[in-house]
């Protein structure tokens, strides 16, 4: 069902751009609801089909770096962490395939702010229905097999220490109230409990129809091909529409293909706009100044950059630390400050040394640690993605201006962090698993101190989105309308963490899971014929469910 080879006159109805995360939700969705149609995903890696390396959540830190990454360097950061190196997969299932799968719905806050912004049509309701319908296997991390005592501990030191409830579920509290203020537990995650394996886009959409287990001839998966150019064209009316793209496929042979209705950008928040910029689609004075012939001035591919910025806190321990785990983070916590009635401080635990930009510092590295991550759930910072070359080949500068917001709010969230996790530490029962704490240690106190060190060892927990932004008519900087469609081009749509117009308070893979189900539904609505509700849609777990 996976290929690298294309017969030479092969026409799909739509092609699909980069099989990652919200690409393979399209990809099934659309061979399912539209069987008459001819559905291609193009992906740059290889197929994870049978790949244990990829589908053992455990190793997810084994593939950063590697082959199967795009690894790329952010720009000198002047208030934060020049270091920092963003990790995107090459691999079917993006970055669902090397990812920690932490499972949070959106809070219906940032939904309905989206709305605010002119993301018409995706009211909180319409999106809880397609994250209803996410086939990927999620619940909270199995209490049998991967919740050590250690992390049980943690969690009531939290609660206990702050006062926050414990949350048994996050995503059945989200789910019920859309939101919480605060509270602490382990994390829901997708993944196969009994053997530990993810259930990523591709393994939940992608497996069953590789397998075979589902019957879907109209969709072909071509692997290890690059997509270098959207070309377009021009009608005597003066109408630009996009349909049709440049591969290079495995065996190196460049050619055009074309799609018969549309094709959709799955490429994420980076890749996106770094293929639009390369296509001469983009912001005309940027592009002009390196070369590129402006064929479609957009001026907001590429701004708009956001992330999820954290910094960390380790401690040494006196006993090793216990084995069970999914992924060696498994709990976390949010943390209301203003009591605006929503979570604005998160951390993550990390139950191995992770000292990567501490030990550059000088700090030592223990070899039996615990960590907590204060985070920062919507920072106020915003970066931008710009070529640096008309090269394709040179990667572009992310430049995601870490903590340069003018009410300095970004640096006080990791300070006030820092404060809180350190109470949580001296409370009982995990204060009696500390030995010290490494790093910043006892001298760091003031709020100069730990803004300077915090800063400067901050890390990404991977969430760039945002730099192809969904929004309404009168933003000139909105990239796609509420319908995804590129502005003033016909035949193209972007599907992926690029369009979030704002940053979601929790982990961002299931918004972007929600994206997929969505735009495959607004695809098949603009084909005759096709009504939603009118055929069966496989729900979670695999399970057929009627709507
Ligand atoms: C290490 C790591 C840990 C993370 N942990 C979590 C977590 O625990 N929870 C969470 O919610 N989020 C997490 N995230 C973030 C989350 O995984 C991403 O936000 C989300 O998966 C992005 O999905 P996407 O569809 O936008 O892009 P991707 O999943 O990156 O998909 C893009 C795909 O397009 C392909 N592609 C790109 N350009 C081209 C091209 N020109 N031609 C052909 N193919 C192309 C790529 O190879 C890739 O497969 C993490 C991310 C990383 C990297």
């Amino acid at each position: 069902m996976t290929t690298t080879h294309l017969p030479i006159n092969y026409q799909p109805d739509y092609i699909i751009v980069g099989g990652g995360t919200a690409g393979s939700v399209i990809g099934a969705r659309l061979a399912e609801y539209l069987p008459e149609k001819k559905v291609l995903i193009i992906e740059a890696g290889p197929s994870d089909y049978n790949d244990k390396r990829v589908l053992d959540l455990k190793e997810w830190l084994s593939l950063l770096g590697g082959e199967l990454d795009y690894d790329y360097p952010t720009t000198e950061q002047p208030n934060g962490n020049s270091h920092i190196r963003h990790s995107r997969a090459k691999v079917l299932g993006g970055c669902s395939s090397h990812n920690t799968l932490i499972s949070y719905r959106p809070f219906k806050r940032d939904i309905d702010e989206w709305v605010s912004l002119g993301a018409e049509g995706w009211d909180f309701e319409t999106v809880t229905r397609c994250l209803d319908q996410l086939r990927n296997t999620i619940q909270p991390v199995c209490p049998k097999r991967h919740r050590n005592k250690l992390v049980q501990d943690w969690v009531k030191s939290a609660s206990r220490a702050l006062g926050v409830p414990v949350i048994e579920d996050f995503n059945k509290t989200l789910r019920k109230d859309g939101g919480f203020a605060s509270g602490t537990g382990f994390f829901s995650v997708s993944y196969n409990p009994e053997t530990g394996e993810r259930s990523s886009a591709s393994v939940a959409y992608l497996h069953p129809i590789i397998s075979g287990e589902e019957h879907r001839p109209n969709l072909t998966i071509l692997v290890e091909t690059w997509v270098s150019k959207l070309n377009l064209t021009t009608s005597p009316s003066g109408e630009k529409s996009a349909h049709s793209i440049t591969i290079t496929l495995k065996s190196g042979e460049t050619r055009q293909l074309s799609a018969r209705s549309e094709i959709i950008l799955c490429g994420g928040a980076i890749d996106t706009p770094k293929l639009l910029l390369h296509s001469g689609i983009g912001p005309k004075a940027d592009l002009e100044k390196i070369g590129i012939p402006c064929v479609h001035d957009l001026p907001g591919v590429g701004e708009n950059l956001l992330d999820h910025p954290e910094s960390i806190i380790i401690w040494e321990l006196k006993e090793p630390m216990p084995t069970e785990t999914t992924m060696h983070s498994d709990a976390g916590l949010f943390v209301d400050r203003d009591g605006d009635g929503i979570a604005d401080l998160m951390f993550h635990t990390y139950q191995i040394p992770f000292c990567l930009n501490t030990t550059r510092l000088g700090y030592p590295s223990p070899i039996d640690a615990f960590c907590m991550t204060p985070n920062i759930p919507r920072p106020k910072s915003r970066g931008k993605l710009s070529l640096l070359s008309s090269d394709p080949s040179i990667k572009p500068a992310l430049d995601f201006r870490y903590f340069t917001d003018a009410a300095n709010y970004d640096a006080q969230t990791l300070v006030d962090g820092f404060k809180l996790a350190r109470k949580v530490a001296a409370t009982e029962p995990i204060a009696s698993y500390i030995k010290q704490e490494i790093a910043p240690g006892p001298a760091i106190q003031s709020d100069e101190e730990l803004s300077e060190y915090g800063r400067k060892v901050a890390h990404t927990v991977y969430h760039p989105a945002g730099t192809t932004k969904m929004g309404g008519e009168k933003d000139e900087m909105a990239v796609v309308d509420g319908r995804l469609r590129v502005r003033g081009l016909k035949g193209v749509r972007i599907a992926d963490a690029g369009v979030f117009p704002t940053m979601v308070t929790v982990n961002p893979m299931l918004t972007v899971l929600a994206i997929g189900e969505r735009a495959a539904e607004m695809v098949a609505e603009e084909t005759a014929g096709w009504r939603r509700g009118t055929g069966k849609v496989l729900g979670g777990r695999g399970v057929e469910v009627r709507l």
